[in-house]
């Protein structure tokens, strides 16, 4: 297999760079067999994620994500096609193997499945006792791993004398207790309140960028996604409708599981609210607090806008503002507002729900 992905000019003008891939997915479709035929989760997915980025797959419930990432580690067999891991298949190997392949990924659950009759400490030296690794040396690597994820002094607390992010953070600590190239994240945030959910996601990426770890990131928020991916696949109905830089994929979607959950975070605004006339939704690089854009478009069209939702992100260390707004009837008049935004490099695309 070529481990190599060409990546061909970047952005910045740099030449060809070959980056080598971690896991590659190829062909990979799953059917469960059903009382009469059986249900196709996953389409013939096509995917390679590189070694060292932080890769998101987002979808809304039922899309297939759990299905795909547990494929990844081969938790469940595909029906069709072969996992790759870091240039070795997997899907060719016997259990005996693939059980030692197993430790190379590490995996964390949105409910953390910790053993609630251990400590900390004895959570995260678990995986290492039944790899065979010595007591002292198991506690010694489980301690220093505790430490990183913060919890150096609570090494102590059982599971139930924890908040839900300190659970968290042992569960990623035992997940890392084996050393693994590739950590999977199911929905590891989705039962944390916003600003635990912030620190998880900063000490991910902080792992990520100090021990030089995959990560894979499974979710049905695009937050989460625009937090601390590189890049992210746009699963829908088993198939991946979209894929690419995170920051590229929210200035623009192409495809319409891509907009919805851009442009509202997964919901169907279209069922609830029914089509809309004459909406766009602008990008403005720098956030929608820096220059009044919008503003001055009013003024010197003598026209106004209605403004129906706005918010600020940062992707990749760059602040981004996305707003829908709705333009007047009278077609000149709102190709001249659009003709004012697009002269000062704003995004603009028709949307027709809000
Ligand atoms: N073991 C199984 N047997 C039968 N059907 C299954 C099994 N696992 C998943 N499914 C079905 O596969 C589909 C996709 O499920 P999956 O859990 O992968 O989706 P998801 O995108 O992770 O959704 P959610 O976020 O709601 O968990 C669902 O219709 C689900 O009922």
């Amino acid at each position: 297999m070529d481990i190599f992905l060409k990546l061909g000019k970047r952005k910045g003008g740099k030449d060809m760079e070959k980056k080598e891939i971690m896991i590659h997915l190829e062909g990979i479709s799953k059917s469960f067999p059903q009382k009469r035929g059986s249900l196709e989760v996953l389409k013939e997915i096509d995917l390679q994620i590189e070694k060292g980025e932080v890769f998101g797959i987002i979808g809304m419930s039922g899309a297939g994500k759990s299905t795909l990432v547990r494929c990844i580690n081969l938790l469940e067999r595909p029906t069709k096609g072969r996992v790759y891991l870091d240039g070795a298949e997997l899907t060719c190997l016997p259990e005996k193997e693939l059980r030692q392949q197993r430790h190379s990924m590490g995996m964390i659950f949105q409910q953390f499945h910790l053993l609630m009759q251990r400590t900390a400490l004895e959570n995260v030296c678990f995986p290492l006792e039944i790899s065979g690794v010595p007591k002292e040396m198991a506690r010694a690597r489980a301690e220093e791993l505790l430490d990183l994820v913060g919890l150096g002094e609570r090494l102590g607390a059982y599971p139930s004398q924890l908040s839900g992010g300190q659970k968290q953070r042992v569960a990623i600590a035992r997940a890392l207790a084996t050393e693994p190239k590739v950590l999977l994240c199911d929905e590891a945030t989705s039962a944390l309140d916003p600003n635990t959910t912030a620190g998880v996601l900063r000490l991910l990426k902080d792992i990520n960028e100090r021990l030089g770890i995959t990560i894979v990131v499974i979710t049905h928020e695009m937050s989460v996604i625009q937090e601390i991916c590189n890049r992210v696949a746009i699963i829908d109905d088993g198939q991946i409708a979209e894929m690419g830089g995170v920051e590229e994929i929210f200035r623009a979607p192409k495809t319409q599981p891509g907009r919805e959950l851009v442009y509202h975070e997964g919901a169907r605004r279209e069922a609830l609210e029914g089509p809309m006339e004459n909406c766009y939704r602008v990008v403005f690089r720098g956030g929608i607090s820096g220059d009044p854009i919008l503003g001055g478009m009013m003024v010197e069209c003598n026209a106004v806008a209605n403004i129906l939702s706005g918010n600020t992100r940062m992707l990749d260390g760059r602040v981004y503002g996305q707003m829908m707004i709705q333009l007047p009837e009278d077609k000149e008049m709102r190709e001249k507002m659009l003709a004012y935004l697009r002269e000062r490099e704003v995004e603009v695309e028709e949307v027709h729900y809000v």
